[in-house]
């Protein structure tokens, strides 16, 4: 049996549903709003509902997994039944679990998010490449074995990173470059290795490139991505940290075909009863300025 790539679900997802991700944070705070008791039972509740609201509207979620993992097993639990629902709704999941290790041990992280028929299996995951893109090739090779997706950090939107992701690399093959140049190259060049079609819409692998940031800082000049880039871009950062939708395309150029617009927040804290019409709208929005 052929198992369909990542990259190709994505392709799918995108052309149905359009390009927003709705993240699944269950923070206390907006558990509390929403009338939900800070608790495995409140993050499973409220998980549930997210992934309701989501199934029709927007084609993938992207669950956070520290607000689950917080109530130990039981949130672990609560996670994998949003998860099941999610699975069966046929919405795309992306596991923000920003793993990494090394060898056996990475391994057995990407063996737990990404096996079929692993309780928490999901599509894809974030994973950290900051101990070397090279300690993440069991992840990959799982990942790609059983058609799922990985996205490595590369210029996340949080502003104390930009000291080690500006970083520039001391030697080997990307000697000179920013350390988040250095991760979008392996990733690009990786993505074309594993390419098995003439041509595919997206690659398994991507990368996450923060929404709240001026990539150019990073050594990443969007203007000048390859005609033929295959590399899906996770963007967090929309919304409540400050990135607008409206400027998708100024913050990624030639990558805004291939960029999850990622938002958590903001949507989530419109509450229950209006997060199905908060989501529609941003889907529209979305799509009005990838026209
Ligand atoms: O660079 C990154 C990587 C991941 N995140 C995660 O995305 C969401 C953002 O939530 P908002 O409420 O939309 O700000 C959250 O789970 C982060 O851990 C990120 O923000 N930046």
């Amino acid at each position: 049996m052929t198992v369909s790539t990542f990259g190709d679900r994505l392709g799918e997802a995108f052309a149905a549903r359009g390009q927003l991700c709705v993240g699944i944070d269950p923070h206390s705070w907006l558990l509390a709003g929403w009338g939900l008791a800070d608790s495995a039972a409140g993050a499973e509740s409220f998980g549930r509902s997210v992934v309701a609201a989501a199934a029709g509207r927007a084609g993938i979620v992207k669950p956070q997994v520290a607000f689950f993992e917080r109530f130990g097993s039981a949130g672990f639990v609560a996670l994998e039944r949003v998860l099941a629902d999610a699975r069966a709704a046929g919405l795309l999941v992306i596991g923000d679990v920003k793993r990494g290790d090394l060898g056996t041990s990475v391994e057995a992280y990407a063996d737990a998010w990404l096996t079929p028929g692993s309780p928490l299996e999901v599509d894809a995951i974030t994973v950290t490449p900051f101990m070397g893109v090279g300690s993440l090739q069991r992840p990959i090779e799982i990942a790609l074995q059983h058609g799922k997706g990985l996205f490595l950090l590369a210029a996340t939107s949080n502003p104390e990173a930009a000291g080690v992701q500006q970083a520039v690399v001391a030697g080997g093959p990307h000697a000179g470059l920013t350390v988040a140049r250095a991760v979008l190259e392996d990733v690009a060049r990786l993505n074309a290795d594993a390419v098995t079609v003439t041509t595919p819409t997206f690659g398994s692998l991507g990368v996450v490139l923060g929404a709240t940031l001026d990539l150019a800082e990073f050594g990443i000049d969007v203007a000048a991505a390859p005609k033929n880039c295959l590399t899906p871009v996770l963007a967090p950062g929309f919304g409540h940290q400050g990135g607008n939708i409206m400027d998708l395309v100024s913050i990624y150029g030639e990558y805004a075909g291939g960029v999850i617009v990622s938002e958590s927040r903001s949507v989530l804290s419109q509450g229950s009863d209006r997060l199905a019409a908060a989501i529609e709208r941003r889907v529209s929005e979305v799509g009005a300025v990838r026209g």
